[in-house]
């Protein structure tokens, strides 16, 4: 087996009197899509934000497509695509505008317009794509977020919250840029609330609370109601 796509040991970040994420371990493997969950605060986002290289770690060692976060940052960074759970879009640019952008920043070859195109296409943003971001609803934001994380075919994929507030074919096209993504390689970290959807677009989930690991589950073992109760008794 090769390298996994994502390696976290003990990852620790503290900001202030606050511990957000308190000894996380976390592999996972290239081709498959993996969940994190758990309750409001229990450290989700501060790990993706990390994975990002957003936020730096205060300790433990975080390796991103086999990049050191802290000794490789640039690298890293190259090859991640990531939809932050808020904010990260230009209120005053056009969906085309920050495609553009993204292409630009990671020198992306000719031929990527037709990719943006087919997944605006596919986000059902076509008709907003030269339509300022400031006017769009929470939805729409989530949607062109997915589309700006999945444009260059990143070999991590970390999608926060990516159905958040999203219609059923904003939700389907989500899921369609897990599964292709996965089928290309690439490994995949989607963190939600969304239990269900989880199941869907992952093979396995991660468990947070209190900014610790509490487990890894199957999703079978998520699944039905057995795996509701199961999932419930781990946020307690
Ligand atoms: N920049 C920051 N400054 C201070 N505290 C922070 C900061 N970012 C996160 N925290 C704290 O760290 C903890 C973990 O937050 P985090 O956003 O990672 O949780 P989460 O699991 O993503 O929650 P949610 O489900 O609500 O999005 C919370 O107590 C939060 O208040």
């Amino acid at each position: 087996m090769g390298e996994p796509g994502v390696e976290v040991r003990g990852l620790h970040v503290r900001f202030g009197a606050v511990e957000a994420v308190a000894g996380v371990d976390l592999v996972a493997e290239a081709g498959r899509a993996t969940g994190l969950l758990g309750c409001n605060g229990a450290g989700k986002s501060t790990t993706m934000r990390v994975l990002a290289g957003v936020v730096p770690p205060t300790a433990g060692t975080v390796r991103v497509a086999g990049h050191d976060v802290r000794r490789q940052p640039l690298e890293a960074k190259r090859a991640v695509g990531y939809c932050p759970d808020v904010g990260g879009l230009v209120p005053r640019a056009t969906p085309w505008e920050h495609l553009q952008l993204a292409a630009r920043l990671r020198r992306l070859p000719r031929g990527w317009e037709e990719r943006a195109r087919d997944l605006l296409e596919r986000f059902e943003l076509g008709d907003a794509a030269h339509r300022v971001t400031a006017g769009f609803s929470h939805g729409m934001g989530r949607r062109l977020s997915v589309v700006l994380a999945a444009l260059h075919e990143p070999a991590v994929l970390l999608l926060d919250e990516p159905f958040d507030g999203v219609d059923p074919l904003g939700v389907e096209a989500t899921l369609d840029v897990v599964a292709d993504a996965c089928a290309r390689g690439a490994t995949v970290l989607v963190s939600t609330h969304l239990r269900e959807l989880a199941i869907e677009a992952c093979s396995s989930m991660l468990v947070l609370r209190g900014g610790a690991r509490v487990a890894e589950l199957g999703a079978a073992e998520m699944a039905g109601e057995e795996g509701a109760r199961a999932y419930r008794a781990l946020l307690d």
